[in-house]
């Protein structure tokens, strides 16, 4: 399938022109009738409201809530925050134009943004009654991180202690990419690719820059933009350990989320979770649960939850005191699915756009870690993007793919 065909690689119907060179994309609304997009807002948030509701014993307010939540993401329009509600006049502002629409009308990323927003005052997470601050999707979290394939991915690190530095940081950094792939929310409705039925296929590799760029420097920052909990941030967590001890970073700033976010994205109570599971880990696994501990002790890793990773905003919005903290660090290492649409841009890309110039605005040297599980796609050679077409698969958003992207 040629770009900018009607008809889309994952055998969608007319969906228009799907992608357009420049700035021109088109932005990916939900109201496109067999597309990624829509299947999310249609299929997966209602199922997610279903799991929510069933993990928690919820009063009748609760569950109210969460009908009228329902409701409005199927049939109804989208609202504004009712003017008690924390974040009241910020969301005015970034839903003007929206208000009074079909939720499927909107921006993808906006109306994933502001389902997940309802979704916590639904359950009560903002308020002052007993829900106050409990995490809808901690059980879920808590699930995964206890699982046995944590305590095998684990073990697994005892084997790399004894092959060559060059090889265990390629394989650390090849763990952590993949680690994108645990992402619970990626699971909630079936038919998503299950964790291990990848193709272990990288569809861009800048690794040798990466490297390069941490070549080791004095009083180097390394800023780490953290996306799940539990299988995903333990793989991040081991790699930051291994950019620490071999002195890539002398340190490393782990940005998190300020508040529960699709479904399983890190927050500092997870990143203690994790922790806390490393060190209980026997061999290499729990030695760099210790050393990391003690890095978060003499500030060599520090842990910031920015109120902007919770925006439905592209970086090319970020506040000036991130822009800040980004241009003053040797390199930003963002992770997910997520970070990268809102890096890029959330649009129908041509997939050979070049990734150096969708991201000449950030303020330092960028790259990306993420397996491909939305439309969103740049900075492919045009024989890849040829070959991924011709396969016929779901390549774009089944999470069989991933990536390494740096831009120095
Ligand atoms: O950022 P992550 O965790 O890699 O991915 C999040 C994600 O799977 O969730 C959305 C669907 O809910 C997708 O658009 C997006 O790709």
């Amino acid at each position: 399938m040629a770009e900018g065909t009607a008809h889309g690689p994952e055998g969608g119907t007319d969906h228009g022109p799907r992608r357009a060179p420049g700035r021109d994309a088109r932005v990916i609304l939900g109201n496109v009738p067999g597309s990624f997009a829509r299947s999310v807002l249609a299929e997966r948030h209602p199922a997610l409201i279903r799991q929510v509701r069933g993990a928690f014993p919820y009063g009748p307010r609760r569950h109210q809530a969460l009908d009228a939540l329902l409701e409005a993401n199927n049939n109804g329009v989208i609202e504004p925050l009712a003017p008690s509600e924390p974040g009241h006049e910020q969301w005015s502002v970034w839903g003007r134009e929206l208000f009074g629409r079909s939720w499927f009308d909107a921006p993808f990323l906006w109306a994933e943004s502001y389902f997940y927003r309802r979704l916590l005052g639904a359950v009560g997470y903002f308020g002052t009654g007993p829900w106050q601050g409990v995490d809808p999707f901690a059980p879920f979290k808590q699930a995964e991180l206890r699982g046995t394939a944590v305590d095998e991915e684990l073990r697994a690190l005892d084997a790399l202690a004894d092959v060559p530095a060059d090889e265990r940081a390629t394989a650390l950094l090849r763990a952590s990419v993949w680690g994108n792939r645990a992402d619970l929310g990626f699971r909630v409705t079936e038919g998503a690719a299950a964790p291990g039925a990848a193709a272990d296929d990288l569809v861009a590799d800048d690794s040798a820059q990466l490297w390069r760029l941490l070549a080791a420097k004095t009083g180097s920052t390394v800023a780490v933009v953290a996306d799940n909990a539990g299988r995903e941030l333990i793989p991040d967590l081991i790699l930051i350990d291994h950019l620490l001890l071999h002195r890539h970073a002398e340190r490393i700033v782990l940005h998190v989320k300020p508040y529960p976010y699709y479904v399983s994205d890190a927050m500092t109570a997870d990143v203690v979770e994790c922790l806390r599971r490393l060190v209980a880990a026997p061999g290499e696994a729990g030695r760099a649960g210790s050393r990391l501990w003690d890095a978060m002790a003499t500030g060599r890793l520090e842990v910031r939850a920015h109120p902007f990773f919770c925006a439905p905003l592209p970086y090319e919005e970020m506040p000036r005191d991130l822009r800040a903290e980004f241009a003053a660090a040797t390199l930003t290492i963002l992770k997910g699915d997520l970070n990268y649409r809102r890096l890029v841009g959330d649009r129908m890309w041509a997939g050979t756009t070049s990734f150096a110039d969708r991201t000449a605005y950030f303020p330092g040297a960028v790259a990306a870690l993420r397996t491909l599980k939305s439309d969103v796609m740049v900075g492919l050679e045009q024989e890849t993007l040829d070959a991924l077409e011709r396969s016929g698969a779901a390549w774009r958003t089944s999470g069989t793919h991933a990536l390494i992207q740096v831009r120095g």
